[in-house]
C-alpha cells in the first residue's frame, strides 16, 4: 500500500499529499499561483504522474494485447492552465506506453463519448478519456475527470489511481522525464473529434424532427457559454439546424471568466442569459458551465428553468416517451417536483442523493433490478437519460428541448417556446426556497480530534431526536440522505456536504414566516455543537 504523500527521487520535486487532490470521483487542485493561501499542487510533474497511473489503471482493467497500444483521448476545458497540463497529461500517458489522441478544447461529455463513438477516421473508440476541468471552480483551479466505455470512473478507482500516482511520482528521475518528453511527441495525434460529437447532436435533432435538414428555422435561439468550453453550441450545433443565434453572449473560451462563473447554478450567470433573451427578443436562451456537462434553459418570457423547474421540464418531456417511468433526481428536490412528476404526469420520483454520479449509478440500478428508469437529474443541473448511454450531458439534454421545439413546429404549433412553459403547468413552487451552508471548523477543540464527517453526523443525530419528539414536524419516510423533515407549511433538508466540511441546509416554504419557523426547529437543536458555525442561518433568522 503506497503512502499518501511522497518524497521523490528528483530533488526539486515537491513533496505532495496526492490523497488531497481526491474530489469524489473527480481529482482537482490549485493549478496557477497568485492566490494567497492556495499554492500550486496540481503541478506539471503531479499531472504526468496522474496521468501515467490512470494509464496503468487502464492497462490493467483492459488486459492489454501487447501488440495493439491502448488509446487515451484527452481534451480541456477553457481554463488559462488547460496547454499545461495538456501537455504533461500527454507525456504522463505516453510514458506508460499508451497512445494519446488531443482534442483540445472539448466538453467532458464529448470525452466519455469517444469511448462510445465507432469511428477510425477519428481514432475512436478510444480506450479512455481524460477531461481537464474544474467545472466553475475559479481560474486558478484545475482537474481531471477520467472516462472508459463503462462511464465515469468512482471514488474507490480515484483512490487507487491517486495511489499509485504516489509511486510513480516518488520514482520520477530526471532521466525518466526526460524520455517521457520524446515518447509524447512520439506517440501523439490530433483529431478534431468536437466536429464529430457536434455532428452526432444536429442528426438527433433532425431525426427527431422527422429528417428535416432545418428543423429549427426562423427560432431565435441565444447561447450564453460565461467563457467556457460551450460556445461550439450556437455554431455547430443550432445553426446547422437553421436557427439564428445572434445576440449569444461569452462564446470564446476565456479562461479568466471575465463575465460570469459558468453555472446555470449561479444567479448572476441566470441573469444573463436572462437579459440576453429579452433584449435579443430571442425564443430561448440556452446556458452551460464551463465543461458543458450542466446547462439550463430560458423560455421567451424570462422563465428560467433551472434547479427544480428544468428537472420538472426535463421529466415532462421523457414522460411523454416513457409513460409511468422513474425520475431518479438529486435529495435536494422540492415537494413540489414530486407531486408535479407523480400526480400530472403519472411518473414516479425516486428522491436520491447528491452527487450526479450518486443519481446516475442508481437510475442504472433500478433498471437492473426490473424498475424502469430513464431518467436521472440533479437540481445542479447534471443529467443524463438512458438512451444516450447514461451520459451525463448538458448539451444532450438541450438537444431533448429543441426536439421539443422542433417537432411542436412540425405538427404546426407555433408560439417559440410556449411548448416548453406549458410543459411544467401545474409545477408547484415555493415562495422562499434558500439553501444555507453551515460550516464545521475542523480545528475546533469540540472536535475532539475526530473527523468533520462524525462530528456532522452527530450534528444530524440531535436533530433527528429533536425531530422525533415535535409534534409539528414529521420525519420523512423514505429518505437516503441527511435528516428531510415537513411541517410548518414546508420541509427543510440538512445533510453533509460530499466534500466539504459544510453541513448545508435547504429550507422551502410558502412564506419567509414559515421558513423561518423551520430554521428555528434547526438551530435550537444544533445550538449544541459549538464546532458548527451557524452564521448563515442565524443572519437568515434576522431578516423579516
Ligand atoms: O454536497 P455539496 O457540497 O452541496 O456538493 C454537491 C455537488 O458536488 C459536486 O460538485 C458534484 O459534482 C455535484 O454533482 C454535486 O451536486
Amino acid at each position: 500500500m503506497a503512502a499518501a504523500s511522497s518524497t521523490t527521487a528528483v530533488p526539486y520535486l515537491d513533496k505532495v499529499d496526492f490523497m488531497k487532490l481526491q474530489n469524489g470521483s473527480d481529482i482537482r487542485g490549485v493549478a496557477v499561483p497568485g492566490v494567497e493561501g492556495e499554492p500550486v499542487t496540481l503541478t506539471e510533474p503531479v499531472t504526468e504522474a496522474i496521468a501515467a497511473a490512470f494509464s496503468a489503471w487502464l492497462s490493467e482493467k483492459k488486459k492489454v494485447d501487447a501488440s495493439k497500444p491502448l488509446k487515451v483521448s484527452v481534451g480541456h476545458d477553457s481554463r488559462i492552465s488547460a496547454q499545461v497540463l495538456q501537455d504533461a497529461v500527454t507525456r504522463g500517458v505516453a510514458s506508460a506506453g499508451l497512445d494519446v489522441v488531443q482534442y483540445g478544447l472539448a466538453s467532458t461529455p464529448a470525452m466519455f463519448n469517444s469511448t462510445l463513438t465507432e469511428d477510425e477516421a477519428f481514432l475512436c473508440p478510444v480506450d479512455g478519456a481524460i477531461m481537464i476541468t474544474a467545472s466553475h471552480l475559479p481560474y486558478n483551479r484545475n482537474g481531471f475527470k477520467f472516462f472508459t466505455n463503462a462511464g465515469g470512473l468512482g471514488k474507490a478507482d480515484i483512490k487507487n489511481i491517486l495511489e499509485r500516482a504516489v509511486d510513480i511520482y516518488n520514482s520520477f528521475t530526471d532521466e525518466g522525464l526526460m524520455k517521457s518528453k520524446r515518447k509524447a511527441s512520439e506517440f501523439l495525434k490530433r483529431v478534431d473529434y468536437m466536429t464529430l460529437y457536434t455532428s452526432d447532436l444536429v442528426k438527433a435533432v433532425r431525426k427527431a424532427a422527422g429528417n428535416i435538414e432545418k428543423p429549427l428555422e426562423g427560432f431565435h435561439i441565444v447561447v450564453d457559454a460565461g467563457n467556457g468550453a460551450g460556445g461550439f453550441f450556437a455554431e455547430k450545433v443550432l445553426q446547422p439546424l437553421g436557427a439564428i443565434t445572434s445576440g449569444s453572449q461569452f462564446l470564446e473560451p476565456d479562461g479568466m471568466f471575465p463575465n460570469h462563473i459558468p453555472n446555470p447554478e449561479d444567479k448572476t450567470a441566470m441573469k444573463a442569459i436572462t437579459q440576453a433573451v429579452l433584449e435579443n427578443k430571442a425564443d430561448l436562451g440556452i446556458i452551460f458551465d464551463t465543461d458543458v456537462d450542466r446547462s439550463a434553459v430560458v423560455d421567451s418570457t424570462a422563465r428560467e428553468f433551472n434547479r427544480n423547474r428544468l428537472i420538472a421540464l426535463m421529466s415532462a418531456i421523457v414522460l411523454e416517451e416513457h409513460p409511468g417511468t422513474t425520475i431518479v433526481t438529486d435529495s435536494v428536490t422540492s415537494d413540489g417536483l414530486t407531486t408535479f412528476i407523480e400526480n400530472k404526469l403519472g411518473g414516479k420520483h425516486h428522491r436520491f442523493k447528491r452527487g450526479y454520479k450518486n443519481v446516475i449509478d442508481e437510475a442504472v440500478r433500478l433498471n437492473s433490478v426490473g424498475e424502469e428508469s430513464h431518467l436521472a437529474i440533479e437540481t445542479s443541473g447534471h443529467g443524463a437519460l438512458k438512451e444516450n448511454h447514461w451520459l451525463d450531458d448538458g448539451a444532450y439534454l438541450m438537444v431533448k428541448v429543441l426536439n421539443k421545439l422542433a417537432s411542436a413546429r412540425a405538427s404546426g404549433i407555433a408560439g417559440g417556446s410556449k411548448v416548453l412553459t406549458d410543459l411544467v403547468e401545474g409545477l408547484q413552487e415555493p415562495r422562499v426556497a434558500v439553501e444555507l451552508r453551515l460550516k464545521i471548523d475542523q480545528n475546533h477543540p469540540d472536535l475532539k480530534g475526530g473527523s468533520f464527517r462524525e462530528y456532522g453526523e452527530a450534528v444530524l443525530k440531535l436533530l433527528e431526536n429533536h425531530v422525533e419528539s415535535d409534534p409539528k414536524l414529521q420525519k420523512a419516510p423514505v429518505n437516503y440522505e441527511g435528516v428531510r423533515v415537513s411541517g410548518l407549511g414546508g420541509w427543510f433538508l440538512l445533510r453533509l456536504s460530499l466534500h466539504d466540511p459544510v453541513l448545508p441546509l435547504n429550507i422551502e416554504a410558502s412564506s419567509h414566516e414559515d421558513a423561518v419557523k423551520l430554521g428555528l426547529a434547526v438551530a435550537s437543536a444544533v445550538k449544541m455543537y459549538p464546532a458548527l458555525d451557524t452564521s448563515a442561518l442565524d443572519k437568515f433568522l434576522q431578516t423579516s
